[in-house]
């Protein structure tokens, strides 16, 4: 009866500590093995995601793996609309127990611009909190996942391009294209979450090097400091080796790995959910200074002039 229950709310079963709870009760009850119980977890169902012109879903049925595609042409350019599309998307893969996804760009040569310049030059206080603050959503969803998550750069991927890459578990680069975090050459300051990010990616002294600096690396340079993976030469054997990394959790009881995940994550997940006001407050005071408002609106002539 227990299992009747389980497979007719899986929905409502998802979350990791409702899991552990029910996986706990029914281990009792039943004297089962963990690992059986796994096996005993309804099949996977996959989804088409509703249309969203912004976040394509693409499940594979066999697989079971989601290619997750930004398509805010020309350059993916991260606006409020783009990350409330993003956040949605990463509910419903969420809540569709995918095995994994893989985060890649639609746009030939960028995988993501960055942060919209739009928002954060002469920003409206009202649009920009619920900007920062479905920002801060997505980093959650993402770098928090349940499922593992890679990403296929498939371009340039500067500034909150490198950033999405980066919150993922696994990162395949094309080659002639930059990634790197280069706010402090605009004059922002890193958040918190985007230094929790980096440092778990590369080392402590890389991370603050990038960091400072705002270096942008070639493929071939962040290969040799460990931020990006493995670089291949085409999208499609980006999305491949992604999906081979992927493939390596078949073998590994996805309990285990979520759990075991999740605490290696917890303190960096924490540190902003503790303090999200905060964070905005700090991103806020520093974008309106006028020196830093300066030099973004002198930096989107450039990009206009090129
Ligand atoms: C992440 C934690 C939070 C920290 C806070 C902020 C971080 C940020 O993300 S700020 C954004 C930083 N982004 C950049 O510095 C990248 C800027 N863009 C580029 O360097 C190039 O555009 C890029 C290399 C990505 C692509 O080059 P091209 O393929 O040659 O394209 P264009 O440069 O011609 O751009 C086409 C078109 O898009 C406009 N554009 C480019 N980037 C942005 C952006 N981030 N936001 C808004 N618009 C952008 C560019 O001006 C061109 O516009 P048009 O001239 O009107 O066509």
């Amino acid at each position: 009866m227990l299992l009747t229950l389980f497979e007719s709310h899986t929905h409502f079963f998802l979350s990791m500590f409702q899991k552990m709870i029910l996986t706990k009760i029914i281990s009792n009850t039943l004297s089962l093995h963990k690992k059986q119980l796994i096996e005993w977890l309804p099949a996977v169902r996959y989804f088409s995601s509703p249309t969203n012109p912004l976040v394509n879903v693409d499940v594979n049925d066999k697989s079971g793996i989601a290619v997750v595609t930004m398509n805010r042409k020309p350059v993916n350019g991260l606006s409020l609309e783009l990350f409330e599309a993003m956040s949605k998307a990463l509910d419903d893969l969420e809540n569709n127990r995918i095995r994994g996804a893989i985060l890649t760009s639609s746009c030939p040569t960028v995988f993501s611009a960055g942060l919209d310049l739009n928002e954060l030059y002469q920003p409206d206080k009202k649009r920009f909190k619920a900007f920062w603050t479905t920002f801060q959503d997505v980093w959650l969803k993402l770098y928090g996942s349940s499922f593992p998550t890679a990403a296929a750069i498939n371009g340039h991927a500067p500034a909150g391009g490198c950033f999405l890459a980066i919150s993922c578990e696994y990162r395949v680069m094309c080659p002639d294209y930059k990634i790197g975090l280069n706010e402090t050459r605009l004059g922002i300051i890193a958040p918190i979450f985007l230094r929790a990010s980096m440092r778990n990616t590369v080392s402590n002294r890389e991370a603050e090097k990038a960091l400072t600096l705002g270096t942008l690396y070639s493929t071939e340079d962040a290969l040799k400091i460990g931020l990006i993976d493995e670089i291949a030469i085409y999208k499609v054997k980006a999305i491949e080796r992604c999906e081979n990394f992927l493939a390596q959790f078949n073998n590994v009881s996805s309990i285990a790995r979520s759990f075991t995940k999740r605490s290696l994550r917890q303190k960096d997940l924490e540190e902003l959910e503790n303090c999200r006001e905060e964070d905005f407050n700090i991103f806020w005071s520093n974008l309106i200074e006028p020196s830093v408002q300066k030099q973004i609106g002198d930096y989107m002539q450039s990009l206009k002039k090129k």
